[in-house]
């Protein structure tokens, strides 16, 4: 276990090896720390697809080590640009990252150009985490409480995380004194992963489940809610884990603070509104079974959608590391992220 004064040295779960991308199987934590090793960029595809690296800027900084091995491998660039593009819907840090290793390809980079892109791509996300932390938890007022949802942790980015970066930022700075996770069904990414993270760090967290949010706002005990986005749209409508809008909903009924955190990366200005984000369905086997354990009568439908949306109107915040968009509109997201 980690004390506080090292939290900011967080696990990296996404780690360039020269000629393959290193990735902790995200499927497998809390029970097993393993690693895969993605030689090309099929196997990039497959860790995108099933999960073993998953959150927005990870997912992003996963897909430009992908372009970087498809050079390696004197790949068709414009066939692993596409396919790598189609491996999940909804995080547009996926497309973000490809559009620029894409520009750096148009522009004649060689494979070592194209490893030096995919370096800033991550480098860039950690110092953004880092910046927005900071700036999150500034808002927060000191000895607060806080929950989140899903994970926006280190596991979810280059590291140190983004509504985790929040949240780590402060509780070292004495604002947050107590953090409440979202177990996030069906995924468990709240109960696997940013437990596993918080634990990891000394920081004092509860895991509650999806459906005590509510009434552990209405308790008072929490001052903010803090989450991470994989798209954020022109008007400030976000899209992030399943579950997130039902807390926005909550959050506004009950008082709390609702904060969203996320690099300019997931900001999409071409998508106008929520209501054009494309929200990832998966298959349904994922909600019938929990840890591989068949939970519901044979022969049962389940519709698993992954994302909703949360519309501008219900965030207080949105902080990304150009700055703090707050009561976000269009007006004020074109300020920050001109058109
Ligand atoms: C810091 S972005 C994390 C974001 O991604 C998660 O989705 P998934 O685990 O399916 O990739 C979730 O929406 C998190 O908020």
């Amino acid at each position: 276990m980690t004390n506080l004064a090292s939290a900011h040295d967080t696990i990296r779960a996404v780690q360039w090896r020269g000629d393959h991308l290193r990735l902790l199987d995200q499927r497998l934590l809390p029970a097993e720390e393993k690693w895969l090793d993605c030689r090309d960029y099929v196997a990039v595809i497959h860790a995108i697809k099933d999960l073993a690296v998953r959150g927005a800027p990870a997912i992003g900084i996963a897909a430009a080590w992908g372009v970087v091995l498809a050079a390696q491998q004197a790949a068709s660039m414009e066939q692993a640009l596409a396919e790598l593009r189609a491996a999940r819907p909804t995080a547009v840090n996926l497309m973000w990252a490809l559009d620029r290793m894409k520009a750096r390809i148009a522009a004649g980079a060689d494979t070592a150009q194209l490893e030096r892109e995919a370096q800033v791509i991550q480098d860039e996300d950690l110092a953004a985490n880092h910046q927005m932390g900071e700036l999150g938890a500034a808002l927060i007022a000191p000895g607060s409480g806080v929950m989140t949802h899903c994970n926006a942790g280190a596991l979810a980015t280059s590291g140190y995380g983004t509504a985790l970066g929040v949240i780590r930022a402060g509780v070292a700075a004495g604002h947050i004194n107590q953090v409440f996770a979202g177990e996030t069904r069906p995924w468990q990414q709240g109960a696997r992963l940013t437990m596993w993270e918080l634990v990891r760090d000394g920081i004092p967290a509860q895991l509650i489940a999806d459906s005590a949010a509510s009434h552990l706002m209405k308790s008072g005990a929490v001052k903010w809610v803090i989450v991470g986005a994989d798209r954020i749209a022109a008007n400030g409508d976000t899209a992030n884990k399943i579950g997130t809008y039902q807390l926005a909903i909550a959050a506004r009924h009950h008082g709390v603070k609702f904060m969203v955190v996320a690099p300019s990366s997931t900001v999409d200005m071409a998508t106008a509104s929520g209501d054009d984000i494309d929200i990832e369905l998966r298959d349904a086997a994922e909600l019938l079974s929990v840890a591989g354990r068949r939970t519901v009568v044979e022969g049962a439908q389940a519709w698993n959608p992954v994302f909703d949306v949360t519309p501008a109107s219900l965030i207080d915040a949105i902080v990304t590391e150009r700055g703090v968009i707050e009561q976000p509109t269009l007006e004020r997201m074109r300020a920050v992220f001109a058109a």
